[in-house]
């Protein structure tokens, strides 16, 4: 698989082109630029603050830009709100769980298949049947979302994402907070998803977990790329050492 354009018209699914936002003087994210080909999994990494988030937002259309474009496949979504932009193909998870906590799983993911996909009920219903299949949720459908484990409300993250029929599904921390058995069973999920043909930008800190699936990684801070390329070298890189895992390089070689 190509790593850049390999799209049948040789366009990337998605491509930022010079993408900036500011908060105040804050200059959060910084003129990014990033093309990432259909089909691939692309991890992104950086310190707290490094406006990892905000880049999740403005690819969803959950914020706008100051400046730049966000194009998916070939299309500019710039100025179009987050609603058109999941009806286009773009799907996330939050951070943090979001679900409708009164009600039940199959509920939350319903919502997701309608208003997501646009789908009528009857396709609706078979769509969040089949996602919380995919989710390992299928036995859990008639229980309330708001009662549910750490782990499955990771789980009805990616089932309500996925709902919608994303051809690109974006992941914020969605390993955060797990046991790492948990993490270990949240990832055979996440491969199958990615192996089902989703496009994957996955945002996360626990960097083990995100080479289990990406090829690729992109290592941000202050908004800028740093460097990116395959997860072993970009890993070794001694700029994303000492900037990502604050490793002091001088006091390794002084040790
Ligand atoms: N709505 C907002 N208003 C003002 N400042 C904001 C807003 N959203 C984010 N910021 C600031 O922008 C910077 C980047 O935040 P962002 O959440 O994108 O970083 P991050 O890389 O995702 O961090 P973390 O790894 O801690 O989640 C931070 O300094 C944050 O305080």
């Amino acid at each position: 698989m190509g790593l850049v354009a390999d799209t049948a018209a040789g366009v990337p699914l998605l491509e930022l082109r010079a993408l900036s936002r500011s908060f105040g003087a804050l200059r959060v994210v910084d003129g990014l630029d990033l093309q990432v080909a259909e089909g691939e999994a692309l991890g992104v990494i950086g310190p707290n603050g490094a406006g990892k988030t905000t880049l999740m937002n403005l690819i969803a259309g959950d914020i706008p830009p100051n400046g730049g474009q966000v194009l998916f496949a070939g299309r500019d979504l710039t100025g179009l709100p987050a609603q058109e932009r999941c009806r286009a193909g773009i799907a996330r998870t939050y951070q943090v769980p979001q679900p409708f906590g009164g009600l039940t799983v199959f509920e939350n993911v319903l919502v997701g298949a309608i208003f997501g996909a646009g789908a009528g009920e009857k396709a609706a219903r078979a769509q969040a049947r089949q996602v919380l299949e995919q989710t390992g949720l299928l036995d859990k459908a008639d229980r309330l979302a708001g009662a549910l484990p750490l782990l499955d409300r990771k789980r009805l993250e990616l089932a309500r994402a996925l709902a919608s029929r994303p051809r690109l599904l974006l992941l914020d921390e969605i390993a955060g907070g797990l046991t790492e058995q948990e993490v270990h069973a949240l990832l055979q999920t996440i491969r199958a998803i990615h192996a089902s043909g989703v496009t994957l930008i996955w945002i996360e800190h626990i960097v083990h977990a995100l080479v289990a699936v990406v090829a690729r990684l992109v290592a941000l801070d202050f908004g800028r790329k740093v460097t990116e390329g395959a997860p072993q070298d970009v890993m070794n890189e001694p700029a994303v050492r000492e900037i990502y895992m604050g490793i002091d390089l001088a006091e390794e070689a002084a040790a």
